[in-house]
């Protein structure tokens, strides 16, 4: 990622209205060169609408959006953005070669890179055969390598592992890391915490139209904690307390929790075992980004209610 290069996609108080539903709400987002950003956010928050701006699917009703230093849907931009929003439409009775190649002859791509791409995304033995017998998984990598033909320096992908069993959502997020890893700059929404974690730079998360937070993935958890089963727990916590402030140690689901680097819990262990108290369990976690995102969406509610 490059933070200090202009931004490929800048969009600023973006709002989208279908009559009464607001469906993107004064929502701003950068995704910098050679990044791969979430845009994460439970159904129905506005993913799709916003990344249907940013390709010139649909006008936005206010704000300013501009994507490889032009408007969307310009045709210089398109040249150099590849993008799969929704299911992607193939024909079903032409194999997935030739699928590809009615595109490439629509968009002055030479044949040569739909091999390239066809291998990308793992497609290579199974290209002579027809769309219709593709798994779904299959038909999504399809979509990508249609998304990468004109070998794009931006990817946008609308929910790319949706509907896909495990082994079809692993495959396309091991793609989506290469593509990163190439350098290209992938923007990608989905509503699934752990998905991002693994695979982006950067998250932005919506809820209700409304952008509550823009983080690297690191940023969103970088708290850590120890988790320890000790008994007596009382004893545990207010030995804990002393030693850590009140403020580090807290109760969860019969275990203490607290906030200390993961390289001071030997000396927690030793602490706590020198005041007689058995420790059958003390290791490290990470706070979830589950944990970060109902954090975010519970403020942003209780923030509605006090401006209301
Ligand atoms: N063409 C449309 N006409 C009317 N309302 C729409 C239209 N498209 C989207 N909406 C509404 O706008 C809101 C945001 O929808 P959007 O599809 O952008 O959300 P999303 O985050 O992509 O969710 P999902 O993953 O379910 O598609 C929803 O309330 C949706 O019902």
């Amino acid at each position: 990622m490059n933070a200090t290069a202009a931004p490929l996609v800048e969009v600023s108080g973006l709002t989208k209205r279908y009559g009464d539903t607001l469906a993107v709400d004064g929502v701003d987002l950068t995704v910098l060169p050679g990044e791969v950003y979430g845009f994460l956010g439970p159904n129905g928050a506005g993913k799709t609408t916003t990344l249907r701006i940013l390709t010139g699917l649909i006008c936005p009703t206010s704000g300013t959006v501009r994507v490889l230093g032009g408007a969307p849907g310009q045709a210089q931009v398109l040249a150099r953005t590849g993008s799969m929003i929704e299911s992607p439409a193939f024909y079903p009775y032409l194999s997935g070669l030739d699928n590809l190649r009615v595109l490439a002859e629509y968009a002055d791509v030479p044949r040569p890179r739909i091999d390239e791409v066809l291998a990308l995304v793992d497609l290579a033995d199974r290209a002579r055969d027809r769309f219709s017998t593709y798994s779904l998984g299959m038909k999504q990598r399809l979509g990508v390598a249609a998304a990468l033909l004109k070998d794009p320096e931006l990817v946008i992908l609308d929910e790319p592992t949706n509907g896909l069993d495990p082994a079809g959502m692993r495959d396309m997020r091991r793609l989506i890391r290469e593509l990163g890893a190439d350098g290209r700059t992938v923007l990608l929404s989905s509503h699934l915490l752990g998905e991002v974690q693994q695979i982006c730079d950067r998250v932005g998360i919506i809820s209700e139209g409304r952008m509550v937070a823009e983080h690297t993935v690191d940023e969103l958890r970088t708290e850590q904690e120890l988790v320890i089963r000790a008994t007596p727990r009382e004893n545990a916590r207010s030995l804990l307390i002393e030693a850590l402030g009140a403020a580090a140690v807290h109760l969860y689901d019969e275990t203490l929790r607290v906030k200390v680097a993961p390289d001071r819990a030997a000396e927690v262990n030793r602490l706590l075992v020198d005041a007689g108290i058995a420790v059958s369990e003390l290791h490290s976690t990470e706070r979830a980004l589950e944990d970060v995102f109902f954090e975010l969406t519970t403020t942003t509610d209780k923030e509605k209610t006090h401006a209301g």
